[in-house]
This record gives C-alpha cells, sequence and structure tokens, in this order.
C-alpha cells in the first residue's frame, strides 16, 4: 500500500515547536509556569514520543501543537505556518476514548468523512474497510458499551485513521489498558502508522512504550517541563511484534541509557510532589 502522505504534501506534516512557554493563571491569581523555553521538531512522517515525569507539561505540549490552547511566549507551526485552532489533517487519540456511547462502531468510525461532506454511503463503506483493518470485521452494528477495552480502542485507532491524517497526536492512548492488550494495540498501530506514516507526537508515561514505538524519544524534565535530551531510535523498522522487540539487546541498551535520563526527574518530581528536599 502506498503511503498517504507522498513527498509533495510531506512539509505540511512537519511539526517544529520552538522556544515555548505556557503559563496559567491558578485559582489563586498566581502565575504558574507549566513548560519553558520547549523546543523540538517532528520531521514529516516521524513517529516522536515525550516522556517526562508527572506534571511535566506532556499534555500541555500536545494540546498546543493540536491549537486547543496556545502558548504565552513562542511558536509551534505544522507545516510551517503558526498553528491557529484546529488545523486540518490533524487526528488525535486520548486515554479516554472519545466515542459517542449513542452511535454504532460503524457510525462511530464513519463520523470524520461524514464530517467532511462525505456521502453517507461512501463513509460507511470507507467506514466498514477500516473497522475491517483493525480485526472489528462484524461488530458495526455494536455500541461502545458493548464492546471491551481492547476493542473500544481499536474503534478510536480506526476512527482517527480513516480520516487518513498528515498528523497524529496521541496522549497516552494506551495508558487503561492490561499489559497485554496494550502490546497487541501497539502492535496493530506501529502496522497502520507504517502503512500511513503521518507524523506522530506520542504522550506516554511508560518509557519502554516510547522506544519500542518511536523513532526520537524526547525526553522532558520535571516541572516546568523543558527538554532534557532527545534520543533517536534506530531499531530497524517494520518492527513487528512490540512483545518481541523488548528482548532485543539493542532496545534494552537504548531503555538504560534513556531511563538514566529520566530517572533522575522522576525522582525529581517526586520528592517536590511528596514534600521531599532533594
Ligand atoms: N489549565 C490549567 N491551569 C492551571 N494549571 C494547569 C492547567 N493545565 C495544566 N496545568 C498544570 O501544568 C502542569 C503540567 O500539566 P500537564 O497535564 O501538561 O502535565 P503532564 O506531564 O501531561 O502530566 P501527567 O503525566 O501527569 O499527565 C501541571 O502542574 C498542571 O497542574
Amino acid at each position: 500500500m502506498t503511503p498517504a502522505h507522498t513527498t509533495d504534501d510531506a512539509p505540511n506534516a512537519r511539526i517544529e515547536i520552538s522556544g515555548v512557554t505556557k503559563r496559567f493563571l491558578t485559582p489563586a491569581g498566581d502565575v504558574f509556569t507549566a513548560i519553558k523555553d520547549v523546543s523540538f521538531t517532528v520531521e514529516p512522517g516521524q513517529f516522536c514520543a515525550v516522556v517526562g515525569p508527572t506534571g511535566c507539561g506532556k499534555s500541555t505540549t500536545l494540546s498546543l501543537v493540536s491549537g486547543l490552547d496556545r502558548p504565552s511566549e513562542g511558536t509551534v507551526a505544522v507545516g510551517g505556518r503558526p498553528v491557529d485552532g484546529i488545523a486540518e489533517g490533524v487526528s488525535f487519540m486520548f486515554q479516554a476514548d472519545a466515542l459517542l456511547p449513542w452511535k454504532t462502531v460503524l457510525g462511530n468510525v464513519a463520523l470524520g468523512p461524514t464530517f467532511r461532506g462525505t456521502a453517507k454511503r461512501e463513509a460507511e463503506s470507507t467506514a466498514r474497510d477500516w473497522l475491517r483493518r483493525v480485526g472489528l470485521a462484524g461488530f458495526e452494528d455494536r455500541h461502545p458499551h458493548q464492546l471491551s477495552g481492547g476493542m473500544r480502542k481499536r474503534v478510536a485507532m480506526a476512527a482517527a485513521l480513516i480520516n487518513e491524517p498528515r498528523i497524529l497526536l496521541m496522549d497516552e492512548p494506551f495508558g487503561a489498558l492490561d499489559v497485554q492488550t496494550k502490546a497487541i494495540m501497539q502492535t496493530e498501530l506501529l502496522g497502520l502508522w507504517e502503512q500511513l506514516r503521518p507524523s506522530v507526537l506520542f504522550i506516554t508515561h511508560d518509557l519502554e512504550e516510547a522506544v519500542a514505538l518511536a523513532d526520537r524519544v524526547v525526553v522532558m524534565t520535571s516541572g516546568p517541563g523543558s527538554v532534557k535530551a532527545v534520543y533517536d531510535i534506530d531499531l530497524p523498522r517494520p518492527r513487528g511484534a512490540v512483545q518481541d522487540i523488548r528482548f532485543q539487546p539493542e532496545f534494552l541498551a537504548l531503555h538504560r541509557q534513556i531511563w538514566e535520563s529520566l530517572r533522575e526527574e522522576v525522582e525529581r518530581a517526586y520528592a517536590k510532589t511528596a514534600g521531599v528536599s532533594s
């Protein structure tokens, strides 16, 4: 299958975060700096994972790329244009499934193309195809509450990918799944990503997940988050089953190296919230 994004539109899929600081006003009226001077780039078609301790500003960074929020300083650009609201060609997947409970599985997946003006019959036919690709043929008429957590993730993945996004933003999409289901979903995501090759910004707490999936891992410091280090993950692609990648010596070496960098930040963040002086 040909990747959806050829060299012609590839530059549209570059994400550039330059010198971004985000401050919030707290309920007490104080200014709180969530992220500070964050800069990194996701190249077109690249899978970039961001790891960092809890509260370091990973989700804040993602919300600035999605256009749901604006930086206080610095710029976020997608395809060379400053982000100004939710851009065309961007799909999302979050930890909580964003499925409509009153719609069938087919209706949920067909929603994207329908919104973009595709005729219902054609949207449903494409949705059926996507449901087959995520292993849910035969479940078209179910409602989300009639599915397991893993199956709901598959529906969410089909609903995100049916739009053939140039950019896929994912915030802990598999965080709520059990270990085995998570590994299966990660492998399925990799297979589909390798076919479509959107640029991916993937937020996770799980360093194993980041190394197994990504081309590049960005480690953030404890809050206010900034970029501590960026690692290129040169494990060969296609990577195959995530369960098997974890045992490869190259994977273990990268994991150990990045963990050394991340551990300091996790400990620092813990010390702050636990009131321990470091
Ligand atoms: N709208 C807001 N108003 C005030 N503070 C906020 C707001 N949104 C986020 N924050 C704060 O900014 C910091 C970063 O939050 P964010 O959710 O981005 O962190 P995170 O790294 O994604 O955390 P986690 O890994 O726990 O999900 C946190 O201290 C959070 O309380």
